[in-house]
């Protein structure tokens, strides 16, 4: 078994393609106050779009928030049209960097070669990669649910070693469970959140299992969060909708701390 190590909740705001700059201030406005009360509970985390990163790193200075960005490319510079590198945003002033979103998977050819190409970018430029993995409802519906995400882990995972994997943060992201207001139920995100992390185990130690921080997300809301982040292995959450909305968000981070 792992060993029963106490991990931070951490739960994660994934804007997505979401808010002009004038918005994401406003909406961190509010939240600066809402979640100011919290202390170190919970470490509360926002990706906003590439374009607000700036201005929100400045505007988040001395608040409890922690930046997260939603893609890099791999490569550090170069003839690459539309991309945006790690080292770039490690020197905005993020902490984190999403990578191997199922939108990304889905809608822009990602592949697990692909984040695990990112996540090592993403670290060698000092940033934490929150790696991303879930099945298609077409999956579960074959029984395929922990395949699919074990090849997911391992691939992301591929060439890292133990002491980098205890940093990193997972998110189990249902695919049938994004944006559709349908969530797993908090059996099914423990289920495979277990799973995961006896993967972990087998792939390094209990040691290192039991310090990676592994997030559930898919509609997650202000009145399901409290039951998901109650699961023993459910270490916090990436949410999307719910982050647009100053109160819905607070009120997650409020339920994990
Ligand atoms: O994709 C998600 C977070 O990365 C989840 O989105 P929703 O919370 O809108 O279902």
């Amino acid at each position: 078994m792992a060993a029963a190590a106490r991990r931070r909740k951490i739960v994660a705001g994934n804007w997505k393609m979401n808010k002009t700059v004038p918005e994401a201030l406003g909406l961190v406005r509010e939240l600066r106050g809402m979640v100011a009360s919290l202390g170190d509970t919970v470490e509360v985390v926002l990706a906003p779009p590439f374009v607000a990163l700036q201005p929100l790193h400045i505007a988040l200075e001395g608040a409890p928030l922690q930046l997260a960005a939603q893609n890099c490319h791999w490569e550090a510079s170069g003839a690459f049209t539309g991309e945006v590198s790690a080292p770039m945003l490690a020197e905005l002033g993020c902490a984190y960097v999403i990578v191997g979103h199922s939108e990304r998977r889905q809608f822009f050819g990602e592949t697990d070669e692909t984040v695990n190409k990112r996540a090592r970018a993403v670290r060698a430029a000092g940033m934490t990669p929150i790696i991303c993995v879930g099945e298609t409802l077409a999956e579960r519906e074959a029984n395929q649910t922990l395949p699919v995400v074990e090849r997911q882990v391992r691939g992301a995972l591929a060439g890292f070693d133990a002491k980098d994997v205890a940093t990193f943060v997972l998110a189990y992201e249902p695919v049938w469970a994004i944006g559709t207001g349908r969530t797993a139920t908090s059996a099914q995100a423990q289920e495979v959140h277990a799973a995961i992390r006896g993967l972990l185990e087998r792939l390094y130690d209990g040691e290192t299992a039991g310090r990676v921080r592994i997030q559930y997300g898919g509609s997650v809301k202000p009145d399901n969060a409290a039951e998901l982040l109650g699961q023993p292995d459910v270490d916090g959450a990436l949410v999307g909708g719910a982050s647009l909305k100053a109160g819905d968000f607070a009120a997650i981070v409020k339920a994990a701390g």
